[in-house]
């Protein structure tokens, strides 16, 4: 722990408060805060002077102006962190505690041996494809550049991923002129706050600082967490590498189990409206850009005609209970289908040999949970 101590020193130097929070390890997530003492709900517990941000203000100015004009905030930063000598002595508290290569690349997708990629849920999927794109633009950024040439991918992907998971959105006069994902920062300490399966503490930003406060009252020894956002586990999977065993905004995504059972012609039909694919379900409900597909559907098997359907999509006529029976009935048989092939994936994925084990275990985990939506749905509906 005395890497934490230093860290706790350099932040007090710095202007950084913490009021009965301390970073401790967490079996599972790395490192943590805990309570240290009863924290009253609505006390700060964290305050980040604007001034030890970690931002594009600070980036040193040989990095900044030897990379091409229109590099974006993620790789300036990430670049800064890659050419930063581990013990420089302005970060060298907040380098010694992130976490290190293997950590990194064991947790995050991006760094995964390429044939798991298809194991991933297909969400995480579209991000981890949208992850590469920018990772290389990125990264052709520092190779245009006249920047130190002994910088390799790995470093640039350790940083760049750090970036990704530790940044927060902070907007000042000067940035609100950039485009939105260029509005980010390191918070140095804040960064070790873990994300919450509730709210969360909230987190603000002000000119001056950036302030974290509590949610509710914790006891000594609670882990005392912040919320990332509303995410499903596919986009906790592919942007943070964790997926959470309680998440209340997780849903499965239904496309490669409607999809195949639509004909071209309903293909054509969804498209034209802005309905193919993106079909989700979470633990209470069906998305409606599913319900729609599927009385496309039933059209094709039922007295309700495509006229129906066009007056649902048009005007929103739901055609009744009964056409909904009718909907929910076609719905449990492809669910059932396709429970079929998310096993199927969970038993492959047992006896693969390709990457990590705690990779393979994180993808069976994965779809053992879509697994349960699934089963708890048809339960819910075939009832
Ligand atoms: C901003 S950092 C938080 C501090 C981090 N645990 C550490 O050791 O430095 C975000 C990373 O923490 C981990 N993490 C955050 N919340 C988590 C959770 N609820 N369960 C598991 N891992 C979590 C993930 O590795 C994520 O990429």
């Amino acid at each position: 722990m005395e890497i934490y101590d230093e860290l706790l020193r350099w932040a007090e130097d710095r202007g950084i408060e913490l009021h009965g929070v301390a970073p401790r390890p967490i079996l599972g997530r790395g490192m943590g805060m805990v309570a240290t003492k009863p924290i009253k709900a609505n006390e700060r517990i964290l305050l980040v002077p604007t001034s030890a941000l970690r931002s594009l203000d600070t980036v040193r100015a040989k990095v900044k102006t030897r990379l091409p004009k229109d590099t974006k905030a993620h790789a300036i930063l990430a670049a800064d962190l890659a050419l930063d000598n581990p013990t420089s002595k302005n970060y060298r508290p907040w380098n010694a505690v992130v976490p290190s290569r293997e950590s990194i690349s064991s947790s995050l997708p991006l760094a995964w041996d390429t044939r798991l990629h298809p194991y991933l849920p297909k969400p995480a999927q579209a991000l981890l494809r949208a992850q590469q794109s920018k990772f290389a633009r990125d990264w052709a950024a520092v190779q245009q550049s006249s920047l130190d040439t002994t910088i390799t991918r790995q470093d640039f992907q350790h940083a760049w991923l750090l970036v990704n998971t530790r940044t927060f959105y902070h907007e000042t006069a000067r940035t609100a002129r950039l485009p939105k994902d260029d509005r980010m920062v390191l918070q140095p300490v804040a960064d070790l706050f873990n994300h919450a399966a509730d709210d969360g503490c909230e987190v603000a930003f002000s000119p001056a600082s950036f302030t974290i406060t509590a949610d509710r009252a914790y006891t000594a020894g609670d882990e005392v967490c912040i919320c990332y956002g509303s995410h499903p586990n596919d986009f906790l999977l592919a942007e943070y590498g964790f997926v959470l065993s309680r998440n209340r905004w997780d849903e499965a995504c239904l496309d490669d189990a409607v999809v195949p059972e639509l004909s071209p012609a309903q293909r054509g039909l969804l498209e034209a409206r802005g309905f193919l694919g993106g079909y989700v379900l979470d633990a209470g409900t069906v998305c409606y850009r599913t319900q729609v597909a599927l009385r496309l559907l039933c059209c094709a098997s039922s007295s309700s005609s495509v006229r129906e359907w066009e007056a649902l999509v048009d005007e929103g006529e739901d055609g009744g209970e009964g056409l909904q029976g009718e909907v929910d009935g076609l719905l449990v048989n492809i669910l059932k289908k396709y429970r079929g092939v998310v096993q199927a994936t969970i038993t492959e994925l047992e006896t693969l040999e390709v990457g990590e084990a705690g990779q393979r275990e994180m993808l069976r985990t994965r779809w053992h949970q879509i697994g349960v939506l699934i089963d708890r749905t048809i339960e819910r509906l075939g009832s």
